[in-house]
């Protein structure tokens, strides 16, 4: 299964832009009021500056020329003031009622993006590196508060606008009118030649950005290995190389932007010369006054800044367009698992697990686990063992239903686990990974995930149970300590301990645990072992285990290899039976111990 790492690029799709457009400004859909108000100081923005000219227009042709009225100029003249001073207050309005109205759909953005991340499968983590994801959900929504903006304040007036001074400059002259658009077709086909590369220049960008923030995730996150590996130049070399891609693909999208800029301005320039040269003759031959010449030129420039505000904007859409494809391919990322139609909420469980005749792989069409079948009967404790690779973790990772099986059934009391709600199942299951996972905040905070309305007496005592009280009031704060992301403050076996007091206060009926095998001081070690035996007390339990006490002590040892389930029965029965555990077991612990 090809894993996207921050060497590959991610693949999007060549997106049709409109579509993603539209579904993006149905967004603002419930902000209806708000957006009115944009669109309405908008049109008084450009109602102000396109009459501007034409005011222009009648202070010089019939105040100054034919009537010569200089009281009636200044009243113009006022009126012109008066109306551009609105215009003014109407475009800080603007601004902020824009803000507000960004804002608001970005958080709505994000809080969909974050919510559906969440229910998104295991797969779904396996295959993308968390840096990118992060990307998404950081930069890439940042992008599109770019793109809002720019659709309300500048698409949108713009093209307003440009048809708008085009209709007035027929209405005004058609010939000269025909001189302004003269120029158009050319710088059309042009821009669209130019924009093609500009657009696949961008969409490269983003990609490097991307592999740059993967990296740079990964890179702090195993900050201790490069450190302890003494790798540092390893990873300098690493991301001066992909510094560098993301440096190539900007430079070679900003070259084809920069070049489509020089194209709209020789446009223009070319546009105006041929207005100003049939302008002048017309002059001369007395079609057109002084006035609509002077207004005319106002209404030209007013045709090229729209051109070249739109052609600036089209450079940042297919930027931000990149970003909201992005976030618009996590948001239409079917979860993988998810409750069935009519499935069931799974009533409170004794704790009996089947497995019949399951066949499972990452990949479907590489099992790695083939016809496993199993049964294990309420408050039982079940050992996993075997070489590494077997599919010791692919079975407890199918219990939760993390991934779904291609062939056989799962049984959790009777019930098929894939028709009942997910909720309902997880629930029921307290998970512990061998690296423990804790969030940066107070021991407290990190035993009451397991149950987030637990009282303080319930953590304590959960805390107590599994032997984690001890250590836990010998610290500073006691329970308050803040213990750092991933629980950067305390000792492995400490770590452990805080996992079983958030497992204990769950109070789970199926509990799974992947064993550490990283080795603690002895003290700890003995208040874990403790721990763990009070955890699987009374409950169905499976241990992918590595210490020879559990393993021992368990009801029931499931011998897997090579995706196949080879063996079960007790310590003793596996033993005289002199096979695949026989031999296990004197390789590895008699050994060890
Ligand atoms: N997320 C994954 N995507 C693809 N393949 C995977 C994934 N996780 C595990 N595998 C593969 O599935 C097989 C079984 O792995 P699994 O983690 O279940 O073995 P294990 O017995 O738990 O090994 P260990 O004792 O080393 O943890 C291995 O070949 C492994 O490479």
């Amino acid at each position: 299964m090809p894993i996207n790492t921050f060497r590959e690029d991610e693949e999007t799709k060549e997106g049709v832009k409109l579509p993603m457009l539209r579904r993006l400004l149905r967004y603002l859909i419930p902000y209806k009021k708000s957006v009115l108000k944009v669109f309405a100081l908008i049109a008084l923005i450009l109602a102000v500056q396109l009459f501007n000219p034409l005011f222009l227009q009648v202070g010089i042709d019939y105040f100054i020329d034919k009537t010569q009225n200089i009281p009636g100029l200044l009243a113009v003249g006022a009126l012109v003031v008066a109306l551009n001073i609105l215009s003014m207050f109407a475009i800080r309005l603007r601004l902020r009622e824009m803000a507000k109205l960004s804002n608001r759909v970005l958080y709505q953005i994000r809080q969909d993006l974050y919510e559906h991340l969440q229910t998104l499968a295991f797969r779904y983590f396996d295959e993308r590196p968390a840096g990118k994801i992060l990307a998404r959900v950081i930069g890439d929504v940042n992008s599109l508060k770019e793109l809002f903006n720019q659709c309300i304040l500048t698409l949108l007036p713009n093209l307003v606008k440009l048809v708008c001074v085009c209709v007035i400059m027929l209405i005004l002259n058609v010939k000269l009118a025909l001189f302004a658009l003269l120029i158009v077709p050319l710088l059309a086909v042009g821009l669209i030649f130019i924009q093609r590369r500009a657009h696949r220049g961008w969409r490269l960008f983003r990609k490097k950005n991307s592999n740059l923030n993967a990296f740079v995730h990964e890179n702090m996150s195993g900050i201790r290995v490069v450190q302890g590996f003494a790798a540092q130049g390893q990873m300098n070399r690493n991301f001066n190389g992909l510094i560098r891609q993301q440096r190539g693909a900007y430079i070679s999208a900003v070259r084809y932007t920069d070049l489509f800029w020089a194209f709209v301005e020789v446009a223009w320039g070319v546009g105006s010369i041929i207005v100003y040269w049939a302008g002048v003759r017309m002059l001369d031959t007395g079609h057109i006054t002084v006035g609509l010449l002077v207004s005319f030129s106002s209404y030209l420039s007013m045709f090229w800044q729209p051109i070249m505000d739109l052609s600036n904007f089209y450079n940042n859409l297919v930027t931000n367009m990149a970003a909201a494809e992005r976030i618009f391919e996590v948001l239409d990322t079917e979860p993988e698992i998810q409750d069935a139609d009519g499935a069931q909420v799974l009533p409170p469980i004794k704790g009996e697990v089947e497995f019949q005749h399951v066949t499972f792989g990452y990949d479907p069409q590489v099992p790695v686990l083939r016809d496993v079948s199993f049964s294990v009967a309420p408050g039982q404790s079940i050992a996993l063992v075997g070489p590494t690779g077997a599919g010791k973790t692919s079975i407890i990772n199918l219990i939760s239903r993390f991934y779904d099986i291609q062939e056989g059934t799962i049984l959790l009391d009777g019930h098929d686990i894939t028709q009942v709600t997910l909720e309902s199942l997880r629930s029921q299951m307290g998970i512990m990974p061998q690296d423990t996972f804790l969030f940066s905040g107070t021991i407290k905070d990190n035993i009451r995930y397991g149950r987030l309305d637990a009282t303080d007496e319930e953590i304590v005592e959960a805390a107590k149970a599994v032997h984690a009280h001890e250590f836990i009031v010998e610290m500073e704060k006691g329970y308050d300590t803040d213990i750092q992301e991933r629980g950067g403050r305390l000792s492995v076996g400490q770590r452990q301990l805080v996992a079983f007091a958030r497992a204990m206060l769950s109070n789970p009926r199926i509990l799974i645990l992947d064993e550490a095998t990283s080795s603690i001081d002895t003290h700890t070690e003995r208040l874990v072992q403790a721990g763990i035996r009070q955890l699987l007390a009374g409950r169905t339990s499976f241990v992918i285990a590595h210490r020879l006490s559990t393993i021992q002590q368990a009801d029931q040892i499931l011998v897997i290899d090579k995706g196949q389930l080879m063996e079960h029965g007790t310590h003793g029965e596996l033993m005289e039976k002199k096979g695949l555990y026989y031999n296990l077991f004197m390789a590895q612990f008699l050994r060890v111990g």
